[in-house]
């Protein structure tokens, strides 16, 4: 289980903690215990069961969201929620003056507030996941395959784009067009895992998958192809288009301020890119290998570049 996004979270916990300690507080200063003789057990565990229910429930949520309005309405209507269920738990043990009735008759108004605030969040938890579905849509191309999915950054993984190159290269042929690739590679992935920690090396490999993802077009494809390495299937698409895709993509990616925990110092990737065109290819281990050699070849340019930039 992973439960990362809580740290994102602490000011919510810690306005639930007050207002549960306001809520415990109140009740005792301006109500009395009932005698034990008066105690319902049997509904004091149900109404307590109902109330750490709800806490259950905020804690998932916040353990399962980012940071945002959605999640902040969901808070909001879970906590009113909870506070009216656990007024309705602390009145099975205290027992209010006539003066203080009133905490009795209101215990059951935050619930309904916190059901409306919920039913809006939910809502917009529905648009939201609709506009999350969209850009999933983008890299599922023509179906979806989950078992093909890269775990770390949500991207297809190589497998996938094998299958796909292989459609390509049957479709390329009897249409007589030709598709390209891009290949990008971060440059020193293995320092950056070594100086900031490989958790920091998997984010960074999610930021650089979804720019990738924000820079292609609705008909291309973008898998994780090894490590440190992702490749761009663009059917029906020159080597121009490819290149200017590609460029756009590497800026983007080296214009990503990254952060590595509380740590306000950027860190900039590097990008390595290269691109091809392919008409008439046989098989997809031809172009793999092809596409590999472009990359290798780039790599080596850059160094070549950076060897007279120091000298
Ligand atoms: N964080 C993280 N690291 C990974 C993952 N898969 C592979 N790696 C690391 O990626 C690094 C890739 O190293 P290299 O292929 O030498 O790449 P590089 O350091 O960028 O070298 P150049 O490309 O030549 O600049 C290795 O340190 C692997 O351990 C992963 O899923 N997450």
């Amino acid at each position: 289980m992973n439960f990362s996004f809580l740290q994102l979270h602490r000011h919510l916990f810690v306005i639930l903690a007050i207002s549960i300690i306001a809520v415990i507080a109140t009740a005792f200063s301006l109500g009395t215990l009932k005698p034990y003789a008066e105690l319902d057990f049997f509904d004091a565990a149900g109404e307590g069961g109902i109330t750490l229910m709800t806490l259950i429930w905020i804690f998932f949520t916040l353990a399962s969201r980012p940071s945002g309005r959605v999640t902040k309405l969901l808070f909001i209507g879970l906590t009113f929620m909870h506070i009216s269920m656990l007024l309705d738990f602390l009145d099975e043990f205290i027992r209010y003056p006539e003066g203080h009735a009133w905490l009795t008759t209101i215990e059951s108004l935050p619930a309904p507030i916190g059901m409306v605030i919920m039913s809006w969040a939910l809502y917009q938890w529905h648009q939201e996941q609709n506009a999350i579905n969209k850009q999933l849509r983008r890299s599922e191309r023509f179906y979806r395959e989950h078992s093909l999915i890269d775990f770390t950054t949500g991207l297809y993984s190589a497998e996938y784009m094998k299958n796909q190159i292989k459609n390509e290269l049957v479709t390329s042929k009897a249409q007589h067009s030709s598709f390209s690739l891009f290949m990008l590679d971060i440059r020193q992935f293995s320092y950056f895992n070594l100086h900031y920690g490989y958790e920091h090396g998997d984010s960074l490999l999610r930021e650089v998958a979804q720019l990738i993802q924000m820079n292609i077009r609705d008909g291309d494809l973008a898998c994780r192809y090894a490590s440190d390495r992702f490749i761009v299937l663009m059917p029906n698409t020159d080597k121009k288009t490819a290149q200017e895709i590609a460029q756009q993509t590497k800026q983007a990616i080296e214009h990503l301020a990254y952060k590595s925990g509380n740590s306000s110092q950027a860190i900039y990737p590097n990008i390595i890119i290269c691109s091809h065109q392919y008409r008439g290819w046989h098989s997809y281990q031809e172009v793999l290998a092809d596409i590999n050699q472009h990359l290798f070849t780039a790599k080596q340019d850059n160094a070549a570049q950076l060897r007279q930039l120091s000298a």
